[in-house]
């Protein structure tokens, strides 16, 4: 029997990302190559002529998997029983700024859109924040949706473990797919912790730690971290644009990966609600380690944690608490 259609809501769908991101949804890439898809784009009114001409390519391009678009305005039609929520929506920054320069914009749409997801969304809808800060952004929907179940906001951090992944891959010179299990503690920010200790490689002789292969804990204690940390800048830097087809591609990944589960073996990085594993206070959103099984994540635990990885993973908590208070004060 054929399935039914997921619905799944992108905001901001006329921006960059967005334009890069629904084809990719509609052809499977998101929730699967059988899975038929509804998809609801939202964005504001200034952007309603070139969201109508989204709408008209994704009629144009002739998509089996594509059952319906719903493009609005209205955030409540937006919202209305959709089992994925993409949270694009929002500002990016431009060159010499820092991610959480856009807060003050960013929060407020956050708060505001996060009842309309409480109270029209399906209530198993899984929610994925993009629009940046990422991690703060995600935190005040969460608080401004009480009901909504905690499990189900995360926020993108998938695309840091994705560039971290390209990067050992690049100085091995070993395909991105044989690489696996790198982790981004932290916020989407220039404060994460790009982490390899417990990275690794296939080779023909079995799985290989990354720091063994790479021997070279100078390069993977300093230039390794900071061009992850510092691989947005670059992009802004060299399209004059923020990162919109990785940021996209890593958006199907993060869902694709909650929905249909995570390789055995095999662990991802997202932007959850801390429990407090590894120490992490609790009422942040923090990138971890995690698997998933049957639509639910879950935070790898047992990991040892070296002295260097610490304090770099409590200095990127260090920030979020920061910037929770800086959001709070935006919003008053
Ligand atoms: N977490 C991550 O890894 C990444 C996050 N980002 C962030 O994603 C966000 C979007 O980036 P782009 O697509 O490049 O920006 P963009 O400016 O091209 O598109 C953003 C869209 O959001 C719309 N928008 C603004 N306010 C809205 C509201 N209240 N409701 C619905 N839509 C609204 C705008 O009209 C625009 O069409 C930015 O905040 C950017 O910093 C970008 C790359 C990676
Ligand atoms: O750097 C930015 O502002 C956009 C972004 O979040 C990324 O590319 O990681």
């Amino acid at each position: 029997m054929a399935k039914q259609p997921t619905r799944v809501l992108v905001t901001g769908a006329a921006g960059q990302i967005g334009y890069a991101l629904v084809p990719m949804i509609a052809r499977g890439a998101m929730l699967g190559p059988d899975q038929p898809v509804i998809i609801h784009m939202l964005d504001i009114e200034p952007a309603a002529e070139a969201l109508k001409g989204v709408k008209m390519e994704l009629i144009d391009a002739a998509l089996p998997l594509l059952k319906g678009v719903v493009a609005t305005t209205d955030v409540v039609e937006a919202c209305k029983d959709v089992n994925v929520a993409v949270m694009v929506g929002g500002f990016p920054r431009k060159e010499g700024m820092e991610r959480k320069d856009v807060m003050s914009k960013n929060v407020s749409i956050y708060k505001a859109q996060a009842s309309a997801l409480e109270q029209h969304a399906a209530p198993d809808c899984k929610v994925l924040v993009v629009a940046n800060p990422a991690n703060t952004n995600a935190l005040i929907l969460k608080e401004f949706a009480p009901s909504f179940p905690e499990k189900n906001i995360t926020c993108l951090t998938r695309l840091d473990h994705n560039r971290a992944l390209g990067q050992v891959s690049e100085r091995l010179n070993v395909h991105v797919g044989d690489v696996k299990n790198v982790t981004i503690w932290g916020n989407h920010s220039s404060t994460q912790y790009p982490d390899v200790n417990h990275a690794t490689v296939k080779t023909t002789s079995g799985e290989k730690s990354v720091r063994e292969l790479v021997a070279n804990d100078q390069w993977l204690n300093t230039e390794f971290i900071t061009t992850v940390q510092q691989r947005g800048a670059a992009i802004i830097k060299a399209r004059k644009l923020s990162s919109a087809l990785s940021a996209a591609s890593s958006a199907c990944d993060h869902i694709r990966n909650w929905v249909l589960g995570t390789p055995k073996g095999t662990w991802v990085s997202m932007g959850v609600y801390s429990d407090g594993s590894y120490g992490i206070p609790p009422g942040l959103i923090y990138s971890f380690p995690v698997t998933c099984e049957k639509g639910e994540w879950s935070i790898v635990q047992g990991l040892k944690i070296d002295e260097f990885s610490r304090a770099k993973m409590d200095a990127t908590a260090k920030e979020l608490i920061e910037e929770k208070s800086l959001a709070y004060s935006c919003l008053n």
